[in-house]
């Protein structure tokens, strides 16, 4: 039996089937839920993120990377994998192996009602507990702090139903940059990092200014108000930090206008993960801005470094979790330095972490305070707070090496 040569008639139907097949094969990719957006990603992306996406769910995606999903949640929702992707991979050792537990009970507390009495022997003592946590842990939780239980529950009940929404409904609120006021994604920088975070955000620039996504119903509403109260919190907390440096009450709010500074809502997610003692959900940073306010759904995570050594934050009931920032360790001359941390996971239940940012006005130059150069040589050069949140946001999440960039003297 001889070969004979296909006619051009045959040759083109070939072509044409190959192609419809592999429309319909692009198009079911599509619309599986946690490839979000990447196969539509034209050469940048990794095209066998998508072919192992739809292998039989035994097997591991080892190479998918976060800039081929939209929701870490979606992903591992649909993938079931009992092994994280190798991109995943934070930890050398199993995190835990290095946590100081015993460290957790010391974490200083502090009586936000103290601080406010007219009594001026309790406000002096609250100030002194407030230069003892800020110079020594750079981290405090506050109790009696004023802002209703309920407030704080529904935020955090809509914070979940936000992002319990589907992939679609949320699609909207993916992340188009830095200056969107709006910004929902996964990790921290997908496209600037080489290992990813078992972590998806949503991002709100709440002040000045307000923006919120509509939905789910209530949320902005609900957030307008938790966001107006934690500001006012932070406020208190800053004149009692100022006081605390021998300035006055007034004197760090003033200089980095505070009053009209940013704020920015930060819900963060975290699914149960498979492998939860080499993975992290948010890796050893500090955060910008000068106080960042925390409150969790009642699943731990949150690790500071204290000394050197990791310590597993467990929060008293209904307190406010109080990180320093940048800009408080840069305002303060170095003296109050802004604390490095990290969210650990676990594989059974998902943690839902809020965290307010409050930090300067964009356009202000962020330096020393000038009352205290006058007696100290400037730890910090002066860099304006737009340009320094860019450069925290545009690039990895890595250490304190934003704050590390404008410190002129490398011993402090
Ligand atoms: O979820 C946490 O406990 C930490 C979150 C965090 O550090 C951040 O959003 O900057
Ligand atoms: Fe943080």
């Amino acid at each position: 039996m001889g070969f004979r040569e296909p006619s051009l008639h045959q040759f083109i139907s070939l072509v044409v089937m190959f192609f419809s097949f592999f429309i319909i094969f692009a198009f079911i990719a599509k619309s599986l839920p946690f490839l979000g957006n990447g196969f539509s990603d034209g050469g940048g992306g990794n095209s066998s993120v998508s072919m192992d996406a739809l292998a039989p769910v035994m097997t591991l995606p080892s190479e998918i990377r976060a800039t081929d999903i939209s929701s870490i949640k979606a992903f591992a929702e649909s993938a079931k994998i009992s092994a994280i992707p190798s991109t995943y991979i934070s930890l050398k050792e199993p995190h835990h192996a290095e946590v100081a537990d015993e460290l957790s009970a010391q974490i200083p507390v502090i009586d936000l009602s103290l601080l406010l009495s007219d009594d001026p022997q309790l406000h002096a003592q609250a100030v002194q507990d407030l230069a003892r946590a800020c110079e020594e842990w750079g981290f405090f939780m506050v109790i009696n702090h004023g802002i209703p239980e309920s407030l704080m529950d529904e935020v955090m009940s809509l914070t979940e139903k936000f992002h319990n929404m589907s992939v679609e409904e949320k699609a909207e609120f993916a992340d188009k940059g830095v200056s969107t006021p709006i910004r929902c994604g996964t990790s921290f920088n997908p496209k600037a990092e080489n290992v990813h975070y078992w972590r998806d955000y949503l991002k709100v620039i709440t002040h000045p200014g307000w923006a919120f996504p509509h939905k789910p119903e209530g949320f902005n509403d609900v957030a307008k108000e938790y966001c107006r109260v934690t500001k006012n919190v932070a406020r208190k907390l800053l004149e009692g930090i100022s006081e605390s440096l021998g300035l006055e009450a007034n004197a760090i709010a003033k200089a980095t206008d505070f009053d009209t500074g940013l704020q920015v809502f930060i819900a963060n997610l975290y699914p149960p993960c498979p492998q939860p003692e080499l993975a992290l959900g948010m890796p050893p940073h500090s955060d910008h801005g000068l106080l960042a306010l925390l409150i969790q759904n009642g699943v731990g995570g949150l690790q500071i470094n204290h000394k050197g050594k990791w310590v597993n934050v467990n929060p008293l009931p209904k307190s406010i979790l109080v990180n320093t920032a940048d800009q408080l360790e840069v305002a303060s001359n170095g003296r109050y330095k802004s604390i490095l941390h990290r969210a650990a996971l676990n594989n059974k239940e998902t943690r839902v972490s809020l965290l307010i940012a409050n930090g300067p006005n964009l356009e202000n130059v962020v330096a020393p305070i000038p009352e205290l150069l006058e007696k100290e040589e400037a730890v910090f050069r002066a860099m304006r707070y737009k340009e320094y949140f860019e450069l925290q946001q545009k690039n990895k999440l890595d250490g304190k090496a934003c704050v590390d960039h404008i410190r002129i003297n490398p011993t402090h």
